[in-house]
Formats: C-alpha cells, sequence, structure tokens
C-alpha cells in the first residue's frame, strides 16, 4: 500500500523497514493486508467521434446511458465498422475503472465481482477486458457466464459530451449465490454504482447487488455508492434517497446526480443534504472541482489554515482540516466541508472527461483504505484514538482527488496507465503547499 496525501517522502507511512539485520527480527511480523470490493456489470468501452445526426439516427438521447437491444446494436456497431469510426475500445465500467484506478494509485488489491464469458477467444471483448485490468485488481471471484460480458458504446460529440449506448450481453447475469460472504465481510468498503439496480426480466444483478450489501451492512463494512446517471436517479428520486439513507455510508455523486436526488443544484447544499442519510459525500463539479462534506466529533475537529470560503452556507470549510467520522462515532457531531479547485486550474488540453468522476472516487478509496491498513498494523498509534474513516483531512482528500482526475484528463482512457509520481517538487507550491 502507498500512502495518499502531500506527495512528498516525510509524510509517507514507513512501510517497509530497509534495515537487513532489523528485518530478521520481524520475518513472522509481516505487514497485514487489506483490500476494497467492487462490484460491476463488466463491459468494454467503445469510443466514437459522432453529430446529433448521428444519435439522432440510432434514436439515442443525446447525455444519457441507455440500454439498446440487439438490432440498434448491430446497427450501430456495424455503422462504427464500416466508416471506421471507432477511436478505440477499451476496459470500462463506473466501478471496474474504480477498482482498476484505486489498484494502481494504491498499488495494493480491489476484488472486482462480476461476470466473465467461460470460453475467452484472444482478441474478444472478455479478453480485451481482462488484458486492460491491473493485475492488482483481483479477478478471481468473477462468475463465468456461458455469453458475451457488455459493451459501452460511448459516444462523444464536438461539445465534448457523452452518450452512452449499452448492449448488456450477459453482463447483468450476476447472481446472488456468486456472492462471497466473508470476502464482502472482510473487505475495507463496498463498492457499487446505481446502474447495477438497472436490469430487467431473467437478470439478477439487482439481487446480487443488494445480498452484497446487506452482507456488508450486517458486518459494518462501508457502503460506498456511485450514482452513475443523472437520469437514473430522476427516475425515482425519493427511491434513491430511501435507499441511500438505510444501506449506502458514502455517497459519490456530480453536482447532476447531486441535484437529482437532492433537489439542491448547488453542489454544496446537496453534499450537506446528502448527510442527512451518509456519513461521507464527494460531489465533483467537472471544472469547479469538487466538494467534500462530512461528520467529525466537536472535540476533534480542526479549523482551516485557508482563506474561510463564502458560499450557500457561509464560511463552510471551516473546519476541512479534519479527517472524516461516521457520524455515529461522534459524540458530538458536527458537519465539516471541503472545496477545492481542479489541480493546476485543470489541464490546458482535456483529451478526455471521461471517467474523471470514477478516477476521483477511487483516490478517496485509497485514502480510506489506507486508514484500515495503518490501523490494523499500527493500532496503538496516537492518529487512531480519533475513530475516523480516513487517513487525511477533508481538504487534503480533495486536492489528491482531484489530482488523480487530471491525470485522466490528460489522457484517453478512463483507467489510469500508472500511478501518480512520489514527489512533485515543482508543483508543491502550486497546490499542495497552497
Ligand atoms: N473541464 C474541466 N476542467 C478542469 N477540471 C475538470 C474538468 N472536468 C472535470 N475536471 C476534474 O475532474 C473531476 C471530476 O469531474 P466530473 O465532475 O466531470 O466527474 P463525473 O461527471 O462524475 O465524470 P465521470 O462520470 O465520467 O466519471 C472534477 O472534480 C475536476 O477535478
Ligand atoms: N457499469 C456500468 N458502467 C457504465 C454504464 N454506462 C456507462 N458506464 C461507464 O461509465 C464510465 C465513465 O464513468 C465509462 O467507462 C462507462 O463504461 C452502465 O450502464 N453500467
Amino acid at each position: 500500500m502507498k500512502f495518499p496525501g502531500r506527495r512528498r517522502h516525510k509524510h509517507y507511512f514507513p512501510v517497509e523497514d530497509k534495515d537487513p539485520i532489523i528485518n530478521q527480527l520481524h520475518v513472522v511480523d509481516r505487514l497485514k493486508r487489506n483490500y476494497i470490493c467492487g462490484i460491476d456489470q463488466i463491459v468494454v468501452d467503445i469510443e466514437a467521434k459522432v453529430d446529433q445526426a448521428f444519435l439522432d439516427e440510432f434514436g439515442l438521447q443525446r447525455g444519457m446511458s441507455q440500454v439498446i437491444d440487439n438490432d440498434v446494436t448491430n446497427a450501430l456497431y456495424d455503422r462504427l465498422k464500416r466508416d471506421d469510426m471507432i477511436d478505440y475500445e477499451f476496459a470500462g465500467g463506473t466501478i471496474g475503472n474504480t477498482m482498476h484506478n484505486y489498484s494502481v494509485l494504491a498499488d495494493s488489491r480491489s476484488v472486482l465481482l462480476g461476470v466473465m464469458s467461460e470460453n475467452i477467444q484472444i482478441g474478444s471483448y472478455a479478453y480485451k477486458f481482462l488484458c486492460n485490468t491491473s493485475s492488482r485488481v483481483d479477478l478471481d471471484y468473477l462468475q463465468p457466464v456461458p455469453g458475451p460480458i457488455g459493451r459501452c458504446f460511448t459516444l462523444i460529440d464536438d461539445s465534448g459530451e457523452r452518450t452512452f449506448a449499452i448492449s448488456a450481453g450477459m453482463m447483468n447475469h450476476l447472481k446472488p449465490e456468486s456472492i462471497d460472504k466473508s470476502l464482502i465481510e472482510n473487505a475495507s468498503a463496498l463498492v457499487i454504482s446505481a446502474y447495477l439496480m438497472r436490469t430487467s426480466g431473467e437478470e439478477t444483478m439487482t439481487q446480487a447487488t443488494m445480498q452484497a450489501v446487506k452482507y456488508a451492512n450486517d458486518a459494518g463494512v462501508p457502503v460506498v455508492l456511485t450514482l452513475g446517471t443523472k437520469f437514473l436517479i430522476e427516475q425515482d428520486p425519493a427511491w434513491w434517497a430511501e435507499f441511500v439513507e438505510k444501506h449506502v455510508d458514502i455517497l459519490a455523486m456530480n453536482e447532476e446526480e447531486g441535484e437529482a436526488i437532492t433537489g439542491f443544484d448547488d453542489p454544496l447544499l446537496a453534499a450537506d443534504k446528502a448527510l442527512d442519510w451518509v456519513d461521507l459525500v464527494i460531489c465533483t463539479a467537472g471544472p469547479k472541482g469538487l466538494f467534500m462534506a462530512g461528520y467529525v466529533d466537536d472535540e476533534k475537529k480542526r479549523e482551516t489554515e485557508y482563506p474561510l470560503l463564502p458560499g450557500a452556507i457561509p464560511e463552510f470549510n471551516q473546519y476541512e482540516f479534519s479527517r472524516a467520522m461516521r457520524r455515529s462515532a461522534c459524540k458530538q457531531p458536527i458537519k465539516a466541508y471541503s472545496h477545492t479547485a481542479p489541480y493546476m486550474g485543470g489541464p490546458d488540453t482535456i483529451k478526455n472527461t471521461n471517467g474523471a468522476g470514477d478516477c476521483a472516487l477511487a483516490a478517496v478509496l485509497h485514502d480510506l483504505s489506507a486508514n484500515v491498513y495503518h490501523k490494523i498494523n499500527v493500532p496503538n498509534s496516537a492518529k487512531h484514538e480519533q475513530h475516523a474513516i480516513t487517513y487525511s483531512s477533508l481538504a487534503q482528500i480533495s486536492k489528491y482527488a482531484n489530482r488523480a482526475s487530471y491525470e485522466v484528463l490528460v489522457q484517453h482512457s478512463p483507467r489510469l496507465s500508472r500511478g501518480l509520481p512520489e514527489r512533485e517538487d515543482s508543483l508543491e507550491q502550486t497546490y499542495w503547499d497552497q
């Protein structure tokens, strides 16, 4: 496990002791490892640039993620092939991306649950998915299916807006009995997305997800939900609010999804409202950066050293130097909020915004998981006198999340091809040390 936070050596926990003599004394004293677990519809993204006429031709609604039938899939695919429009094909899926990016950032294990074709041809989509996933993502628990995984046509227009057309294949055939109870109970987090509730007919993904959520809820494992797309939430915001309140501990959303579920278009107010239901909220806001909201015990709160910010909640960032806690762990819970602008103001040229939010969540998960890792290996550390769920402060995590998203914006794929540099001396003045 690499440690998150400021990308400077002195802030890293000494993970391995390098002294060869001392090491002999500790041969049986190996560091304990933890992992996080995610469930996804296993899909490969097929990306192409299109215009509105193209979307109209196939009856696709701009900006939405929609499931398409076999006839539309075949016609769409033939057209993209015929006109040589496919830019790239790469493993995708909102949680698949998040698990991959978590494993790359943390250099640590995550477990991905979902389905995988039992017969794999070289060059097939199933093959591409496996090849494009970090070897740190444990795929041993995937359930075999006698058919194809999903395809996600990622259609991008001139304004950068993405329209997703999902050809489901067997991606929703994960069965509840394929969920390993002890795997979930021992995880540091269970990560799911709203897309998993979009099933029909014989598809069992929703039941499988609910089974995993029950195991996690019963064992006190934090359930992390990312909302996926506003269109799904808008269909029944009250159902989603109730689901979140009952089953979810950490909520990730962008500002549109935040508005869909809370009714507030201001990301700060949306995050504040979501704190009625969950312990921690991450709300990404594109070029405006990222908001976080959480709880801290009054006696553990820490004042920011940054200027106090105006907003719908005046001076909302006053306690952003606090580490987040579960509300139930606080004697006197108070709310803490943070806002961070995009890293370096955003890149000069954005190659791709697809998956920037997934990557921000991966960074937050890295911080949560590092806290568990530190706690199981150094239980008596003064750090754990506070029963925090994060390793770093809200301010620090949001910087880290923005930093990680930046990396996605400057590459073509939603999945990181490498971790972040451990030292970024030249950048400290401009960002980490601000
Ligand atoms: N146009 C932009 N300029 C600068 N930074 C950006 C821009 N768009 C996104 N970002 C960065 O990426 C982060 C996540 O972006 P965004 O809010 O678009 O996520 P999202 O809509 O959830 O994305 P996805 O669903 O594709 O994962 C932001 O918090 C910000 O740091
Ligand atoms: N699991 C899942 N991922 C999706 C869906 N629609 C879009 N995505 C993914 O969302 C990612 C960007 O956040 C892309 O890489 C897509 O693969 C969907 O319906 N289900």
